[in-house]
């Protein structure tokens, strides 16, 4: 078994029984084992059980139509699956003549290939994740279904494909209804651009941001346990806002709105990335956060890509980003968890007790630190490259993600899992852009309103402090808990307490049970110690006994 922290499902059981409550879908559950599949609780990874010798495979099976453009459908599906590192098999439902001017051809594939086709991957591969783009007919979709109660998968992502982006129709007003009444309800996931959620809700009229929220709460209601209502269309936005809506919370997702004319297939891939992230364990939440800025890179990194003549051409799913998925990448993303004991490493204070970062690094994770930044504020660029490195691969083989203080440079060149940047180091936006969808960014904050702006520009966590007062960081204000509590209030992403924390007062910030706040984050109660593995499990210890009731004010 190979363990990710939270994991809560046990591969082999997860066809589990599920109420109608809880798995808001209707038909299914009553029949027990026929539950179509696993649900994942919001910002929870899957278990994904494993035996070192047979590592697991992410696999993701996408039901689709095939784009003979290889912009869209089938083709945009294995792409975005292969650079997000995830195995990806097939089911072809109609295969469409198409280019950058848009669909000559559409031939529809008879329903007994589909249903021998979904035989064929389902009982005998170990899928993970079902995504689902065109499905041209009615019986395709009760086919699919079926399949699915047969098969049991871990989540079903539905794109609902029904018109190309060049305006032809793939999938008929007829099928609306069995959209809405069948596969809505399976749905983990549904992901209608603007056209979409109109033509599912009856017409109706999408013209705002609050016109999206209202649409995503009335798909909502159809069943799906998530909804992301696409506002790539949105006429009056400069950004790309997207609404995702779990039935408890609002998101607004926004990335900027990248000029280019290579957008074809860009519905399929966000759809297929988040199947994929899934599939490699991680919470909703996150894949869609991943996939969103998967998506915008890609499209940012293909502007100039000139294929076809049409309006609309395709990007390239792996241009320039296979860096980033390379072998030694951790394979799961970042979660909230990851900050329940962060180790910040000290230049200084390693000299003062004659360690190398290496040994200060590996005795933190020996002590049972969750997380690991470099904070290496003196030394000589290369030198400090050589140990960031090193500390990589001792931190990779831990699964503990690494990351670098204030050097995006240094965090590129060894391949760390993100940097924290302060409010005066490079801005957030600009490190997103440098690092890619995947990389890990933290903050510092201080207010509510850098707590606000940290989200807003793409980072992932916070860094809130110092909380008490501290002889590490010269000339840094102190907040206090009660400014902590302000930053986690108003936060919409974890936050980590910071400065002058140890083992007299830890137990102090984490009983404030705000929401948001993960963890504590420790330079001298750590590192300006004789025995660093000896302090680190001291503070793991007592953070466990305080784990508390997190509280909303
Ligand atoms: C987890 C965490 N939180 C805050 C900080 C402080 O970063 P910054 O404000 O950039 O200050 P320096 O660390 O660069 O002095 C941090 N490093 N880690
Ligand atoms: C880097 C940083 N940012 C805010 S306070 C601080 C120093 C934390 O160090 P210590 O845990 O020794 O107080
Ligand atoms: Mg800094």
């Amino acid at each position: 078994m190979f363990t990710f922290p939270n994991f809560l499902i046990d591969y082999p059981q997860i066809c589990t029984t599920f109420s109608s409550k809880q798995t808001g879908r209707q038909g299914f559950d009553q029949f027990g084992a026929l539950t179509l599949k696993a649900i994942m609780p919001e910002e929870k990874s899957l278990t994904i059980t494993n035996d070192s010798n047979n590592k697991k495979t992410p696999h993701v099976l996408t039901v689709a139509g095939s784009d003979s453009g290889a912009g869209a459908g089938i083709q945009a599906d294995l792409k975005a699956c292969a650079a997000r590192g995830v195995y990806c098999s097939t089911v072809i439902t109609a295969v469409t003549a198409q280019n950058t001017l848009g669909v000559q051809d559409v031939s529809i594939l008879s329903e007994e290939s589909v249903a021998a086709q979904l035989k064929s991957v389902l009982s005998d591969m170990r899928v993970d994740v079902v995504k689902t783009g065109m499905l041209p007919s009615i019986t395709m979709v009760k086919i699919l279904l079926d399949s699915l109660k047969q098969y049991p998968v871990q989540a079903l992502v539905v794109d609902p494909v029904m018109v190309s982006t060049s305006g032809d129709v793939l999938a008929g007003p007829s099928i609306l209804d069995t959209f809405r009444k069948d596969l809505l309800p399976m749905a983990d996931i549904v992901t209608p651009n603007l056209k979409e959620t109109s033509a599912l809700l009856g017409g109706i009229q999408l013209e705002t941001i609050s016109d999206m929220r209202s649409a995503a709460k009335s798909l909502h209601d159809m069943g799906p346990r998530n909804v992301l209502v696409k506002g790539g269309d949105l006429p009056s936005s400069s950004d790309a806002v997207d609404i995702f809506f779990n039935g408890k919370d609002f998101y607004e997702l926004r990335s900027s709105r990248i000029q280019t004319r290579n957008t074809h297939g860009t519905g399929c891939t966000l759809a297929s990335c988040i199947a994929a992230e899934l599939a490699k364990g991680s919470s909703m939440l996150s894949a869609v956060k991943v996939a969103k800025r998967y998506v915008e890179s890609v499209l940012e990194y293909s502007k100039s890509i000139n294929i076809g003549n049409g309006a609309q051409g395709p990007f390239d799913h792996g241009l320039k980003l296979k860096r980033s998925v390379c072998n030694s990448s951790r394979m799961q993303v970042f979660e909230p968890s990851d900050l329940f004991l962060y180790a910040v490493t000290d230049s200084k204070m390693n000299k003062k007790w004659g360690r190398s970062i290496t040994d200060a690094v590996k005795a933190a994770i020996e002590g049972g630190a969750t997380i690991v930044q470099l904070r290496e504020k003196e030394g000589e660029t290369g030198e400090f490259l050589e140990s960031a490195k090193a500390c990589v691969e001792i931190c990779r083989l831990h699964n503990i993600p690494l990351l670098i203080n204030d050097r995006v440079d240094i965090a590129l060149a060894c391949d760390a899992d993100g940097v924290h940047v302060g409010q005066s180091d490079m801005p957030v936006a600009t490190v997103r852009a440098l690092v890619g969808p995947d990389k890990i960014i933290g903050v510092s904050c201080k207010t509510p309103e850098q707590a606000l702006k940290a989200w807003g520009d793409g980072a992932d966590y916070i860094g809130s402090g110092g909380v008490f007062p501290t002889n590490t960081k010269a000339n840094n204000r102190t907040i206090g808990l009660d400014g902590l509590r302000d930053v986690c209030l108003a936060s919409k992403i974890p936050v980590v307490a910071i400065g002058g924390i140890n083992l007299g007062n830890a137990k102090e910030v984490m009983e404030l049970g705000v929401v948001n706040l993960e963890g504590v984050a420790v330079v001298s109660a750590v590192f300006d110690r004789e025995c660093v593995a000896e302090e680190t499990r001291k503070l793991h210890d007592l953070l466990k006994e305080s784990v508390v009731e997190k509280v909303m004010v």
